[in-house]
C-alpha cells in the first residue's frame, strides 16, 4: 500500500473551500480517494476510507449503462457568472446553490432566473440549500424560486433536518431531495420512514463506497442522485461507478465538480462531454497521471497531517488492516 497527500486550489470557494486536499491510496490492484472534509472526525471519516480500499481493490460492480447524464453545479456566485458557468457546463441540468451566509433572497432569485435564461426551457433546474433554512423559510423561499426558476425539479436539503425535511415536502409542491439527512449507515431508512424525501442524494465516500450505496438505493425505494464530495476525478470516478451500476437513473447526477478545481490526477479529468461522464468499469475508472501526483504533491506539514489522520482513522476499521497493512507511510 502507498499513501500519496495531494492538494489543489479551488477555481471558486464553495463550502468554504478555497483548497481541496486528500490521499490516493495505491495498491497492486489499483487506486482510491479518501479525501474526508478537514474538520471531519475520525469516525465520521471512516466510510470514507472503506469507499477508498473498495475501488483501491478493484472491488466495483458491473455497470448497466456506459454514460452517466451530469448537472453543472453552479456556485453561490453573482447573477452573470451563474450564466456564463451554466452555458460553459453544457449540461441540460443545473444545479444552483441558494440561502449561502451574507446573500439575500434577492441574490439567490436572481441567480436562479439567470440559470434558467442560461439553460433554456427544457433544461432541469435544481436549487441546493444546505440544510440553512427553518422550516417557515423554505416554506415562504421555495414558491418564488420555483417560478424564478421556470420550475424546479427538487430542492436539495432545505432544512438541517430530517423531521423537518419531511414537514416542508408536506408544505410545498415541489419535490424535496435528501442530502446531508443521508449521511450515516441508519439514516437512508429514516428519510423512507418519515417520508422526507421525493429524491435520494448518495455520496459514495460519507456512505462507505460503492457496494454500500448500492444497497442503500434497493432498500430506500426512492430515485436516486449520485453526487460527489467535491473529490478529484479518481473520487469522482466511484461515483460514477455507482451511477452506473444503478438499475434506474432518473435524475441527472452531481459528479460535474472536477471543473471546480484548478487542477487534477488523472490523465484524463472526469469532465463532462455533452453533459455525460464516461463510465469506465474498471476501478479506477481513471488513469492516474504519475506526474501529478508529484506536481499536486502535499507540503510536509500536510503529509504528517494526513498520514497521522489514516493512520487514526484505520485504527477505528480492523478488518481494512489485511489491504491498509501496518506502514501508511
Ligand atoms: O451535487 C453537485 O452538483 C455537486 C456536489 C455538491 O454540491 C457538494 C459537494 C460537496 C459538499 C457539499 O456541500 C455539496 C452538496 O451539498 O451537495
Ligand atoms: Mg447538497
Amino acid at each position: 500500500m502507498r499513501v500519496h497527500v495531494w492538494s489543489v486550489p479551488m477555481r471558486t470557494r464553495f463550502r468554504g473551500i478555497t483548497v481541496r486536499e486528500g490521499v490516493l491510496l495505491e495498491t497492486e490492484h489499483g487506486f482510491g480517494e479518501w479525501s474526508p472534509f478537514l474538520e471531519y472526525p475520525p469516525e465520521v471519516a471512516a466510510p470514507w476510507l472503506r469507499c477508498a480500499v473498495e475501488a483501491a481493490s478493484g472491488d466495483w460492480p458491473a455497470p448497466v449503462r456506459d454514460r452517466v447524464p451530469v448537472n453543472v453545479t453552479v456556485p453561490a456566485v453573482d447573477a452573470e457568472r451563474a450564466h456564463a458557468i451554466t452555458r460553459a457546463g453544457g449540461c441540460a441540468t443545473a444545479k444552483v446553490k441558494v440561502a449561502d451566509p451574507g446573500q439575500t433572497l434577492a441574490d439567490d432569485l436572481a441567480r436562479v432566473e439567470a440559470v434558467r435564461d442560461a439553460l433554456g426551457p427544457d433544461g432541469r433546474l435544481r436549487i441546493d440549500v444546505n440544510g440553512l433554512w427553518s422550516v417557515d423559510e423554505a416554506v415562504a423561499a421555495i414558491p418564488l424560486l420555483d417560478r424564478a426558476a421556470g420550475g424546479l425539479e427538487y430542492v436539495e436539503q432545505p432544512c438541517a433536518d430530517v423531521e423537518e425535511l419531511a414537514l416542508v415536502r408536506r408544505r410545498v409542491d415541489v419535490p424535496i431531495a435528501a442530502d446531508e439527512s443521508i449521511r450515516r449507515a441508519e439514516d437512508p431508512y429514516r428519510v423512507r420512514d418519515l417520508e422526507a424525501a421525493d429524491v435520494a442524494v448518495l455520496k459514495v465516500q460519507p456512505l462507505g463506497g460503492v457496494g454500500a450505496c448500492l444497497r442503500i438505493a434497493e432498500e430506500i425505494g426512492l430515485p436516486v442522485v449520485v453526487s460527489s464530495a467535491l473529490e478529484s476525478s479518481v473520487g469522482i470516478a466511484a461515483g460514477v461507478a455507482l451511477a452506473a451500476a444503478l438499475p434506474e437513473l432518473e435524475h441527472a447526477c452531481g459528479l460535474a465538480t472536477v471543473q471546480l478545481l484548478t487542477d487534477d490526477l488523472a490523465v484524463e479529468p472526469m469532465l463532462p462531454v455533452d453533459g455525460f461522464l464516461p463510465v469506465r468499469p474498471t476501478p479506477p475508472g481513471v488513469v492516474v497521471d504519475p506526474e501529478a501526483l508529484l506536481r499536486l504533491a502535499a507540503t510536509p506539514d500536510r503529509v504528517a497531517h494526513w498520514q497521522a489522520r489514516l493512520t487514526e482513522v484505520a485504527a477505528l476499521l480492523p478488518d481494512l488492516a489485511p489491504v491498509l497493512g501496518q506502514d501508511l507511510s
